[in-house]
């Protein structure tokens, strides 16, 4: 089976008016379909960086990204970001919120509407279907914006520490909850946090083999966690 996504030796640089930043060297990972990868690393290493590369957000300065073995471009439909800000709009219902990627892209089909709802009713959401998203938790709004994100069906979701913002008992059930969606819906994920504790999130889900990634300025270790429980 070929991997869904391929990095080859990808480094990465910004360039500023001030100088350069060297913020990734020779990474070099494969996800396979399923798979839900947790990154580690502290603040500035370049996990926000990785996943703006793997969307096609920013090309490499050296090195391949191939989404099932095509190049990445930026305008990927397999693709689906969670952000550590929710961004949903107060103006607008919870369905409304989560029927946003759709409309911008078109796709407002019965067959879409339909997953929209079954989406809802699966994960509690459907009797808040006509709140604002101020009436809901923090859980509740997360689960929002990864069911607006899920709509598009996109192949891997990107999820930037999409829990910093939720207190630690809301980020505890939050990622758990939000953990067994993406297993239910048999998604890849991959998940950067600074959060050791975020990033085995999945525990629960008897994952026989997790990878944890450690990302730093000049080298990336693998620790592979075996069945954990
Ligand atoms: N647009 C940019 N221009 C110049 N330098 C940048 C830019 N974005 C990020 N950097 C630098 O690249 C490095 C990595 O940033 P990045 O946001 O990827 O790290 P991170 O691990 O996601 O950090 P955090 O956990 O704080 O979000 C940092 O030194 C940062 O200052």
């Amino acid at each position: 089976m070929s991997p869904l996504v391929k990095i080859q030796n990808l480094s990465y640089t910004y360039h500023t008016p001030k100088g350069e930043t060297k913020t990734l060297e020779n990474i070099n990972l494969m996800i396979n379909k399923g798979e839900f990868i947790s990154i580690v690393g502290p603040s500035g290493c370049g996990k926000s960086t990785l996943l703006s590369v793997i969307s096609g957000l920013i090309q490499p300065s050296i090195g391949e990204v191939f989404l099932d073995k095509s190049l990445i471009n930026n305008d990927s439909h397999y693709i689906g970001y969670m952000l550590q800000k929710d961004h949903l709009f107060e103006w607008r219902t919870v369905y409304r919120n989560v029927l946003l990627g759709l409309e911008i892209n078109n796709k407002l089909n019965a067959e879409n509407l339909e997953y929209i709802d079954s989406l809802l009713k699966q994960y509690g959401l459907h009797e808040f279907k006509n709140y604002k998203p101020s009436q809901l938790s923090g859980g509740m709004r997360q689960r929002a914006a990864l069911i607006r994100t899920l709509a598009l069906k996109p192949e891997i979701l990107l999820l930037d520490e999409p829990f910093a913002a939720l207190d630690y008992q809301t980020r505890l059930s939050a990622g758990d909850e939000i953990g067994t969606i993406i297993k239910k819906e048999n998604k890849t994920a991959l998940l950067v946090t600074h959060d050791i504790a975020e990033a085995i999130f999945n525990k629960k889900l008897l994952y026989i083999l997790n990878y944890i990634i450690y990302t730093s300025n000049k080298k990336v270790q693998y620790i592979f966690l075996d069945c954990i429980s």
